[in-house]
């Protein structure tokens, strides 16, 4: 078996090899509700669920060589080097033995991006992208209680700036691309769902 995250769709003797894997990039600011939505989508769309977030902390728990590093920059709010967060993201995808992924909350950088896509050689289907009022992610993110250590009004801030900053960037390069398919997020859990289920029941899965 190969790997599916540098699968290429034509081999140099023109042959077909693997299909590259189906990849939706989930966008949006802390607390906007990337994961709780992603949550729905596998439940309801067979997609495997990716958090950039989730795998840096397990690689904090892990007690890696980088754990220090990665948790000094979670702690201030800033974005990890490219070059750790794919090479967790690329372990998951083959471990998952899925070929659909939800990506949540990468990419966050325009470095993200482009290390990403030189690496993998994957584009997006298309970019989920959840639009929230900064005051309405913050109450969330102050509620949120899973004992995270950047979930505090100091770090939240910096977070903010980081994704206006450097995260809407990507968003932006997106739109221009027409790949982004954007949530007004700032309403009950079940009714964003609502939104995102038209998405995903659309053919746009497979457009370039
Ligand atoms: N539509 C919503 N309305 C109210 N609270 C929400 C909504 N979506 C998520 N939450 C809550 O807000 C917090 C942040 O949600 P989460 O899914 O972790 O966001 P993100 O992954 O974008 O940071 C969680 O406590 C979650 O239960
Ligand atoms: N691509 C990524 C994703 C997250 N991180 C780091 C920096 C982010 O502030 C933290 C938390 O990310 P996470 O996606 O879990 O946070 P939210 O769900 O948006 O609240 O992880 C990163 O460095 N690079
Ligand atoms: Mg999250």
């Amino acid at each position: 078996m190969g790997t599916v995250v540098e699968a290429t769709n034509q081999g140099e003797n023109g042959n077909v090899t693997e299909q590259k894997p189906t990849v939706v990039f989930v966008l949006g600011g802390p607390g906007s509700g990337k994961g709780t939505q992603c949550a729905n989508i596998v439940e309801n769309f067979g997609y495997t669920h990716l958090s950039a977030g989730d795998l840096l902390r397990a690689e904090i728990k892990s007690g890696s060589e980088n754990g220090t590093m990665i948790q000094n920059m979670i702690k201030e709010g800033k974005i990890v080097p490219s070059e750790v967060t794919i090479k967790l993201l690329q372990k998951a995808m083959q471990e998952s033995g899925n070929d659909k992924f939800l990506i949540d909350g990468f990419p966050r950088n325009e470095e993200n991006r482009a290390a990403f896509e030189e690496v993998t050689k994957i584009e997006p289907a298309f970019v989920l992208y959840f639009d929230c009022p900064d005051e309405e992610m913050e109450r969330r993110l102050l509620n949120r209680n899973q004992g995270r250590e950047d979930d505090n009004i100091e770090t939240i801030r910096k977070r903010f700036k980081v994704f206006m900053d450097s995260s809407l960037p990507v968003i932006n390069y997106y739109d221009a691309k027409g790949k982004v398919r954007k949530i007004e997020a700032a309403r009950p859990i079940n009714e964003v769902f609502e939104s995102v289920k038209a998405i995903f029941s659309t053919k746009n899965e497979k457009a370039d």
